[in-house]
Formats: C-alpha cells, structure tokens, sequence
C-alpha cells in the first residue's frame, strides 16, 4: 500500500486560515478518526478535530474530501482548513504523522502522484510551477494555459499525427506487393510530413518569447564607473536597493530587481562600471558585468555628461555586446546644466534623465515597457516556456527533416525516423520514458504541492 502523505499546502503560518492537504489510501480512516464522520465528496464540512487518543480537542475546521480518482492526485484526498496558528498547524501535523503508513510529503509529491496516475502531463505539472512562481500579469496567463493542458494539447495532436504518418506508410508498405499503386499513399504522407515539420519550426522560432516571458526579460544597466547606473535602478526600482556613492567603482556584485511593466516581467540588472583596474574584487565584479551583458536582451548603456568622448557615446562597451545585444545609451543626471541634449557626431541621444530630478524617467519607463510588449508578445497558440521543449523539439525536426529527405532509404528506415519523432514529443508531455526528468522536475516544486 502507498503511504498516505500529509503537508501544510498554504504560506508560512502564524495566517488566518492554514491548509493541510492529505493524500492516500489512509485519508478516509485519518478523517473520521479526526473529524467524527466523514463529509460528502467536495461538501465542505465544520467539525471539531479531536485527538484520537487523548480526546481533546485540536481546533475546530472545515474539512473537504475529495474521493479518488476525482481528485488533486487521483487517490482520496483531504483538506483541513484550520486556523493558522502555529501551535494548531504543528499540533494537527503531529497527529496525522503518528497514523500508520502515514508521513510528511515530500517537494512536490502530490503533484508528481497526479503526473504517476495520469491526471496531469508533464507540460501540465510544470505550467502549475510556473503559476505558483508568476509574478506578473502574462506570466500568470501563459502558465494557467500550459497547465490547462493548451501546449500539451498541441504537442500530443502532433504526435498522434505522426504516428498515423506511420501506419499509413506501413499499411502502404504491406500492400506493395500488390502491383503498383500510381501516387502512393506515402508519397501523400511525405507531403503531410513535411507540412508538419514547417509547422513545429515555426512554433520552435517563436519559443524563444514563451521562455522570455517565463523567466523575464533580462535588462542590463552598464557603462563606466560612476555614471550614475545605481542610482538609476534604484530610481526605477522606488527603493533603494543599491549603494551610491560618488567614489568611482561603488557597485561591485550584481544587483537584480524584478519589475512589472504593464504586466510583463523585466529584471533590471544593474552592474559595477567598466574600466581598467588591478583590484581584484572589482575585476571580478567587471568579469560579472560583462558576462550579464552577453545574456541581455536589452544593455542600458549609462553615458553622465562629461563622462566619455562625446562623439562615440557607446565607446568602452565591448564589441561583441555592440553587435549582438541591443543598446540604448541613456544620457544620465540630466539636471545638471552642462548636459548636450545631441552629442557632437549629431546622434541623437535615446534617452536623457535624471534620477535627481526625475526628468526622463517616464519616458524611459514606457519606452522600456513597449520594449517588453514587443519582445514577448503573447499571441493566442501556446508557446513552448522551456529548454527542455526547445530540445525535444530539435530532436523531433531532426527525426521529421531526415525522413522527409531520405528518398533515397527503404521506407522501414524512413517510418523508424518518423518514430523517432513521435517519440521525442512525447517525451516533452511525459508520455514517454521520462523516469530521470522526473526529479528535476518535480524538485522545483515547494513542499505541500
Ligand atoms: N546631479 C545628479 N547626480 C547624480 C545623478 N545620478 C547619480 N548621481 C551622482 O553620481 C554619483 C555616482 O552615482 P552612482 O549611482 O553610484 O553611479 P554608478 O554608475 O552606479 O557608479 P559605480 O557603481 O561606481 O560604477 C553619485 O555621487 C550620485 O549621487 C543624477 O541624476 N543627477
Ligand atoms: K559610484
Ligand atoms: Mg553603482
């Protein structure tokens, strides 16, 4: 018999109400032992919890069961709505853990009993993560349609799809005997094959947003030393969240905030300034710096007024950021009154502020939030959120490109690829052998869901 397990599934107690979910074939026994009786299948029930040896009473609650598989996990579950006391949710945890076969879960455990039973694939389970995890608008609607089952949904169409590909090639192929056959049906399904294959790369190009828009866009402030970076995160930011000082090479470590705009998720990196230097703690902190830089989506290249050559506002950026990251070079302290508002080479200056005297800053502020808009637009088919769905994918294309291709093959090795295929989408919903995923996945997960 599996254990029946138990956890506080609400936030940190001391809290008004505290949730403690049961789940296993014990929960039945556990509820009328506790609660006297139990209640009808999702009737919430007021009872007074008593202690089964001692008799007294542990708190007075609403309790719900859930009979299996109707349920969260698909066994029968429990769920007491105490109050959220620290004595009471330590008391009632105790109780249930001195019944037989019955333990604390684990992270994540009564979820990965959902994924065991089949109630949930495995894009479900992780855009249930994801929901616990959004912090904004778009990612909390990306994640509610991946654990409603959208990307799953469309991932298991494909595959089914193939694997029709598959039997019709093998029907064909058993039939071949049987004279010639002008226009075949696999010459049909090479075409559908190919469709497909153009169908998945074009939702595999348009990945890239759905990953964007689960792990926020990445906005890195850089530029030399004391031009004012800090002060600028902490001027977006509404708080103050890094050190300024006007000593020249302040910021060291790497300094993240987490910010809504317009509901999409942005992290404001800010970073130590760049400049030759032989101490070796601001060495590293540049080697940092630089590396954040590499993986922006967008660099904010902080230039104050008399600061650099004014005719090459973005000279001491490294080259390669140049190129493939793109650059806005904010013009900072702006009330300072020696400010050009145009630099000698007649490049107009994207944005010039102040953290002082707040000029700029809305500006700033909407252009940045139209920067997220357009980066990680959510359109209306599901996008993969993952690396893990960016490989299967690959591996999926590779199996569907080499069949297509391979005229020149017996068609057992061209189905064997659509197999290949089939099989690497599956994998992505869990329906394939997926055993060593299944820790990391679950992992993420806190304990009680
Ligand atoms: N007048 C004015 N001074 C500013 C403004 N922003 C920053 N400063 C001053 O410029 C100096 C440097 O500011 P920081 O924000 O520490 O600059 P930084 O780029 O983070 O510097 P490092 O971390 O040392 O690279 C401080 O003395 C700030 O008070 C501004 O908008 N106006
Ligand atoms: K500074
Ligand atoms: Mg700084």
């Amino acid at each position: 018999m599996a254990d029946t397990i138990f956890a506080l599934s609400s936030g940190a107690v001391p809290s008004g109400v505290a949730v403690i979910r049961v789940s296993g074939p014990r929960t039945r026994e556990i509820v009328e032992c506790l609660a006297g009786r139990l209640p009808d299948p999702r009737k919430a029930m007021l009872a007074r919890l008593v202690h089964p040896q001692t008799g007294e009473v542990l708190d007075e609650a609403v309790v719900l069961y859930f009979e299996g598989p109707a349920s969260f996990t698909g066994e029968d579950v429990a769920e007491f709505q105490c109050h959220g006391g620290r004595a009471v949710v330590s008391g009632l945890l105790a109780v249930l853990g001195g019944f037989e076969d019955c333990r604390p879960a684990e992270a994540g455990e009564f979820t990965r009993r959902a994924f065991d039973r089949g109630r949930m694939d495995l894009t479900e389970v992780e855009g249930l993560a994801d929901l616990i995890a959004a912090e904004t608008e778009s990612q909390r609607r990306q994640a509610l349609r991946q654990m409603g089952g959208a990307l799953g949904a469309l991932y298991e169409d494909w595959r089914k799809r193939l694997i029709h590909m598959r039997a019709m090639i093998e029907a064909d192929f058993d039939f071949a005997d049987e004279e010639d056959i002008p226009g075949s049906v696999a010459d049909e399904v090479w075409g559908e094959a190919s469709e497909l294959h153009d169908e998945i790369e074009d939702h595999l190009v348009r990945s890239k947003s759905g990953e964007r828009l689960r792990s926020g866009l990445q906005v890195v402030l850089m530029g030399a030393p004391n031009a004012g970076k800090s002060s600028l995160l902490n001027a977006i930011a509404g708080r103050d969240v890094a050190i300024v000082t006007e000593e020249a090479g302040t910021t060291r470590d790497v300094i993240e905030v987490h910010l809504d705009l317009g509901g999409y998720p942005v992290t404001l990196v800010d970073t130590a300034g760049l400049r030759q230097t032989e101490g070796v703690v601001e060495k590293e902190g540049i080697r940092r710096a630089e590396e954040k830089g590499r993986a922006a989506d967008l660099i904010l290249w902080a230039v104050e007024p008399c600061g650099v050559a004014q005719d090459d506002p973005s000279a001491g950026l490294p080259e390669d950021m140049r190129a493939n990251v793109p650059v806005w070079t904010v013009r900072t302290k702006s009330d300072l009154e020696t400010l050009p508002k145009q630099d000698s080479s007649g490049t107009i200056v994207e944005i010039a502020c102040s953290s002082k005297s707040a000029e700029g800053m809305t500006l700033l502020f909407n252009r940045l939030t139209r920067f997220a808009e357009e980066t990680i637009s959510l359109g209306e088919a599901p996008l993969a959120t993952r690396e893990r769905h960016r490989h299967y994918l690959k591996e999926c294309l590779s199996g569907l490109r080499t069949a297509v291709d391979s005229h020149h093959l017996p068609t057992e090795l061209r189905a064997e690829d659509l197999r290949r295929a089939a099989d690497a989408l599956g994998r992505i919903t869990g329906r394939i052998d997926v055993e060593d995923l299944l820790d990391v996945i679950f992992r993420d997960f806190c304990i009680g869901k």
